[in-house]
């Protein structure tokens, strides 16, 4: 029968599940060993192999499980309380740090549990997995570590890649996030230390986006680190060396791309993140053609920013193209955002991208990007080079350009002075602006500097999360403008697509998804994003909207293709139940 997918169970035994039932169950997209299938729908009995692994993080070991007896109900009490106890474990830590190293603890020791307290408590928690705490673990991991989370590949391997990920112990895996932790967060090159930063976002793949925990692959390519104070750190986990470049690096990540399809085949999802920019744009481009590879900090950023942007027009009527828009900076985040706005105003009207680009302006560490700079630019800062007398800071530039809307992408904190925005708002009766760097420490300026220099007007939003401001007498909540909103429905869609390659208008189709969860009570509060909490919601829509895509651009191999992509992008994501024995 065509719609009957063949399952093995954990005791080996195959095992049929029709395709509605598949498509119901709630088991992860391609759920091979059906570990994440257990419903009302499905049964499956507890001396199977696969739940008596405990040793296995993915498995929550009852004392009486190989008793015949219906455990269902207990498991759900037991689990409840179970969370309701580590929450609380959780809260009585005072430094965030703690609260991290915890649980990453319950990560490696009860995964079900620790995906079942992130989804319930995903406001509370995510900014300790993620943004501002990651990268506070991620510059004390050398000290902090215990176990490797993710695979480190480093140089000692090279001519051996294909061996090393044959290691790793899942055979079907969907989403990888890899660095080489040049570029972390704004925190710069933190060597191999950087793999709190896969290994946070592959959470929120499973989290936020529904991928199968077991299909997550963090990696970190250990090419050497320049950071001194590491190389001479007795707790430094990486290699002792300075950064291989050049041909070196070149044949490295030739050799690793080339094995990762070779492993796990064409339809893998590469995430590359918190590279330099002098290795994302190339290796984006290069291997955008060969490979199915999404620049998170380049393209997922850039998707969240237009979504935020296109919300935004909610609270001050008009349209993309009726704005001016500054960059401080101008590397992955900054000319990712500006190229996608300029994508987009170029799509609604109709008019050459080369005449929408002209409305975005960036500056650089060398001031305003201009004509006259153009032969010593980066080529990813060249279309933006525009005609205009060289203007040296910030403030200059805002007074120049006089911009709608300003974005920070410098990874520089308190760039956003006071004297910056209220020039902003002296010409604005309601200035976006956008402090995206992170974590915390380098956000361009805080919500409550926004709100107060811009005596409440501003529309406004962080990379890290910030509380909310009472300014006279009004609480101003400012919305967090993070790829974390588009990463993980995008990569859902792109997996249950059997997408073979991103393309730019699947980033717009994520967009567009985004803005519209936007709703009446968000715009009420000032808010330009939709609140965290509803995220798999979210997360459906926009790997819905990204597959539709992908459908319609002949990207997508994954037949038929589903008549309800909601529905079915719900069906496929992972839920951390406990089964239903018999
Ligand atoms: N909110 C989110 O979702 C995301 C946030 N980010 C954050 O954005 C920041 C930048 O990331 P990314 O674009 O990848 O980094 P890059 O290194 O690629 O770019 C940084 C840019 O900032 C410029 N810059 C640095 N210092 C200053 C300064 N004092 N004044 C003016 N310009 C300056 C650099 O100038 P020059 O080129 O001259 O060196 C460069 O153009 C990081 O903090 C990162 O965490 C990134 C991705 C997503
Ligand atoms: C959010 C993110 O990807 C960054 O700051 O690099
Ligand atoms: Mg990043």
């Amino acid at each position: 029968m065509e719609s009957t997918m063949k399952e093995i169970r954990g005791d080996g035994a195959p095992c049929v599940l029709d395709m509605d039932d598949a498509a119901t169950v709630g088991g992860g997209v391609e759920d091979t060993y059906g570990e994440d299938r257990a419903t009302e729908e499905q049964l499956v009995t507890p001396w199977t192999v696969s739940v008596a692994r405990f040793d296995d993080p993915q498995y929550f070991c009852v004392m009486n499980q190989f008793e015949y007896v219906c455990l269902y109900d207990l498991n759900v009490l037991l689990y409840r309380h179970q969370e309701r106890k580590i929450m609380n474990n959780i809260r009585q830590y005072q430094l965030p740090l703690q609260k991290y190293m915890a649980l990453m603890d319950l990560q490696e020791g009860n995964e079900r549990l620790f995906y079942k307290l992130l989804i319930d408590n995903v406001e509370e928690l995510l900014p300790i997995v993620y943004t501002p705490t990651v990268g506070e673990a991620c510059q004390k991991y050398g000290s902090i570590f215990s176990r490797p989370q993710g695979l480190y590949i480093s140089l000692k391997e090279k001519g051996k890649i294909l061996e090393v990920l044959k290691n790793w112990p899942e055979r079907s895996i969907q989403v990888i996030v890899v660095t080489d932790g040049e570029r972390i967060l704004g925190l710069g090159d933190l060597g191999c230390q950087g793999m709190g930063i896969p290994v946070g976002k592959l959470a929120l793949y499973t989290a936020l986006g529904g991928v199968r925990p077991s299909a997550c692959l963090p990696i970190t390519l250990d090419v050497g680190t320049n950071n001194e104070e590491l190389l001479n750190d007795e707790f430094y986990i990486g290699l002792r060396q300075r950064r291989a470049t050049g041909q070196e690096y070149a044949e490295f990540l030739q050799e690793f791309m080339s094995a990762v399809k070779q492993n796990y085949g064409e339809k893998v999802l590469i995430q590359f993140e918190d590279f330099a920019n002098h290795n994302a744009f190339d290796l984006l481009a290069k291997y955008g053609t060969t490979h199915l590879v999404f620049n998170d900090d380049i393209q997922g950023t850039a998707s969240v920013v237009l979504a935020g942007l296109v919300a935004a027009q909610k609270l001050i009527s008009g349209t993309l193209a009726d704005h001016k828009y500054l960059f401080l900076g101008a590397g992955e985040a900054g000319t990712g955002i500006a190229e996608l706005i300029a994508l987009e105003i170029s799509r609604q009207t109709k008019a050459p991208i080369e005449e929408c680009r002209k409305k975005i302006w960036l500056v650089d560490s060398k001031g305003l990007i201009v004509s006259s700079r153009k032969e010593s630019l980066q080529h990813f800062k060249k279309p933006w080079a525009h005609d205009h007398e060289p203007v040296g800071s910030l403030l200059d530039a805002v007074h120049a350009i006089k911009p709608t809307v300003l974005i920070g992408t410098s990874g520089k904190g308190q760039t956003f002075t006071q004297d910056v925005v209220e020039a902003m708002s002296s010409f604005n009766e309601k200035p976006i602006i956008l402090a995206l760097s992170n974590p915390t420490s380098q956000s361009e300026c805080t919500a409550e500097q926004a709100y107060s220099w811009s005596k409440g007007r501003a529309v406004f939003a962080t990379g890290s999360p910030f509380d909310p401001v009472e300014y006279d007498g009004k609480i101003h909540v400012p919305g967090q403008a993070n790829n974390a909103y588009i990463f993980p429905g995008f990569g859902l869609g792109v997996v249950m697509s059997g997408a073979i390659r991103v393309h730019d208008n699947m980033l717009l189709a994520a967009s567009e998804a985004l803005a519209q969860q936007v709703t009446e009570e968000n715009f009420e509060k000032g808010l330009i994003y939709p609140p965290f909490s509803n995220i798999r919601k979210i997360s459906a829509h926009i790997a819905a909207n990204v597959a539709a895509k992908a459908y319609e651009l002949g990207l997508a191999t994954r037949r038929p293709r589903p008549k309800d992509l909601v529905k079915y992008a719900e069906s496929c994501m992972y839920s951390p139940v406990y089964r239903n024995y018999r």
